[in-house]
């Protein structure tokens, strides 16, 4: 009999997962079940009657490394290439980020100059941090805070102001409490192997798998820092989902589930609002706190790990102020947490993605970032904080921080509950323990999706990638 595979989820993690599997010679049967009425979870773009695009998730993706390679792949084997908007080397977007301390712009020191200048906000030539770094004696812990680790490392006043805008400009989370083996393991595992994490770095890691493709060649040739789709970062999913349909996987939206159990013949059986599925494995690309509730109670040791994985809520504010100039040019700037902690920065869209400004002539777009870490200390409650209070929030950081005091001609408000899954200090240890808790009781489920091994777009692709080259390894 044929097998068959649930995936739970339907955001880019559980798209990716039912996109590897159904390529393979022989499918199994694929089950995708979404509780929402769309694919493609946090990849959301609006796109305006005048071809205008805002994005309410990510609004880029990097090429570098094996995973960006690995995106690029894919993106090319569904065929769009056409659509890649990049963001070459020498673009202002990938040369200029931004911090805001003491209520003025600082650009992020960049090249030879900036390193050995001292740049404002920073009070001494970083070569100063780096030649500490170079000195600093390997750490003997398992784990530490980011702040722990670069202040030991590189000195504090380094993590007071890059680090902490750094960990909000990527996880909307408080470097004081993320993990760095979690969140950056290159650079711990660049410390623990070559005791320097400078030293790690410029020897590197060696080669890693071969996912190369014309696009990712394009992209080292000029130096991408990133790239977008021409119809916004939502084509990826809604291109996974129309390769999905060709072959024949069955998408299921408006999925109520309900509870997950397993038959006496070991089977799983999902239950749902309006019936049942079984399946001989699951993949669940659901954040970790939603599976936990619908685990069966057996299975208390998991879900109580699941639980532990929390995530943080983004106020996402979309303006668009028609005839604008902006003062500086930039990817955006960032906003560290002593200067003003709900504030998380602020993206200049129109700057690296000009194409997608529509035909409304000249305009300025931007993404104002709220809360986070800090979203219930500065609004409240997610599920009741008014749009107004966002809003209003948003127009007067950009009226403060870039000048821009006319009234913004389109505003999109949204609040993303918990958007981003915090990797705090042992989340190594949860990730272990549920791994082992899987293997020792054999039960046929992998876990994808940003609550566990990367956050970011390109690690969620390549995460649900490796979960199913390993079923079917073991399928063999
Ligand atoms: C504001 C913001 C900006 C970002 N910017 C970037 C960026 O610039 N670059 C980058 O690389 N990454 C970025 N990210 C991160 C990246 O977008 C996400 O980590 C990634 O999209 C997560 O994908 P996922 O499929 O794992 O999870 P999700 O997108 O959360 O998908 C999970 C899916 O499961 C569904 N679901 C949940 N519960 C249930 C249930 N009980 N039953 C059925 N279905 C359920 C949801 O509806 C959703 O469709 C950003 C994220 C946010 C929030
Ligand atoms: C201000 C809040 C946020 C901004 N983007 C995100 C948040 C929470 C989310 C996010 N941004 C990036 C990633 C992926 C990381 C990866 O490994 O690829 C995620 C999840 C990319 C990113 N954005 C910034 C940096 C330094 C990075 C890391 C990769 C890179 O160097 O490109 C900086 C940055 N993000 C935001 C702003 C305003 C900003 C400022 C300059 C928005």
């Amino acid at each position: 009999m044929q097998r068959t595979v649930a995936v739970l989820g339907g955001g880019i993690s559980g798209l990716t997962a039912c996109y590897y599997l159904a390529r393979i010679p022989n499918a199994p049967k694929i089950i995708l079940l979404e509780g929402s009425g769309r694919l493609g979870g946090w990849l959301h773009s609006t796109r305006t009657e005048d071809g205008a695009i805002f994005e309410h998730g990510p609004r880029g993706s990097r090429p570098a490394g094996a995973v960006g390679k690995n995106t690029l792949l894919m993106v090319s084997e569904l065929g769009l290439e056409a659509d890649v908007l990049p963001v070459p080397g020498d673009h202002p977007a990938s040369k200029n980020r931004y911090l805001y301390v003491s209520g003025s712009l600082h650009r992020l020191p960049s090249g030879i100059g900036g390193v050995l200048r001292t740049v404002p906000p920073f009070t001494r030539p970083l070569l100063w941090s780096g030649l500490r770094e170079l000195a600093a004696p390997r750490g003997t812990q398992p784990d530490e805070t980011i702040h722990g680790f670069v202040s030991r490392r590189f000195g504090k006043e380094l993590a007071d102001i890059a680090i902490d805008s750094l960990c909000r400009g990527v996880f909307a989370g408080d470097c004081r409490a993320l993990s760095v083996r979690s969140c950056f393991p290159v650079l711990f595992e660049a410390e623990r192997r070559r005791r320097s994490v400078i030293l790690g770095m410029a020897l590197g890691r060696g080669k890693g798998p071969p996912l190369d493709s014309a696009l990712s060649r394009r992209a080292c040739d000029e130096r991408w820092s990133q790239w977008s789709l021409r119809g916004g970062m939502e084509t990826l999913p809604e291109a996974l989902q129309d390769f999905l349909r060709q072959r024949g996987v069955e998408v299921h939206c408006h999925a109520r589930l309900q509870h997950l159990e397993r038959t006496a013949a070991g089977r799983w059986q999902i239950a749902l609002e309006d019936g049942s599925v079984s399946a001989d494995h699951v993949i669940s690309a659901l954040p970790a706190r939603a599976l936990a509730v619908l685990l069966p109670g057996w299975a208390e040791p998991l879900a109580q790990e699941l639980r532990g994985i929390e995530a943080v809520a983004v106020g996402v504010v979309n303006l668009q102020y028609d005839g604008a100039t902006l003062p500086i040019m930039g990817f955006g700037h960032l906003v560290p947490s002593f200067e003003d902690s709900s504030l998380l920065g602020i993206v200049y869209d129109s700057v690296a993605f000009p194409e997608q400004n529509g035909t409304g002539g000249p305009s300025v777009r931007l993404t104002v970032m709220l809360g986070g870490a800090w979203f219930v200390q500065g609004f409240g409650d997610p599920a009741a904080v008014p749009q107004a209070v966002l809003l209003s929030r948003a127009k007067e950081a950009v009226r403060m921080h870039l000048g821009l005091s006319a009234e913004p001609s389109r505003t999109i408000v949204k609040v993303l509950k918990a958007c981003i899954p915090q990797y705090t200090l042992g989340h190594w240890r949860r990730i272990e323990t549920i791994s082992h808790y899987l293997e020792q009781e054999g039960l046929p489920l992998s876990l994808v999706g940003a609550s566990y091994k990367g956050v970011s777009v390109n690690d969620c692709i390549y995460n649900a990638k490796e979960a199913v080259d390993q079923l079917l390894g073991q399928a063999q």
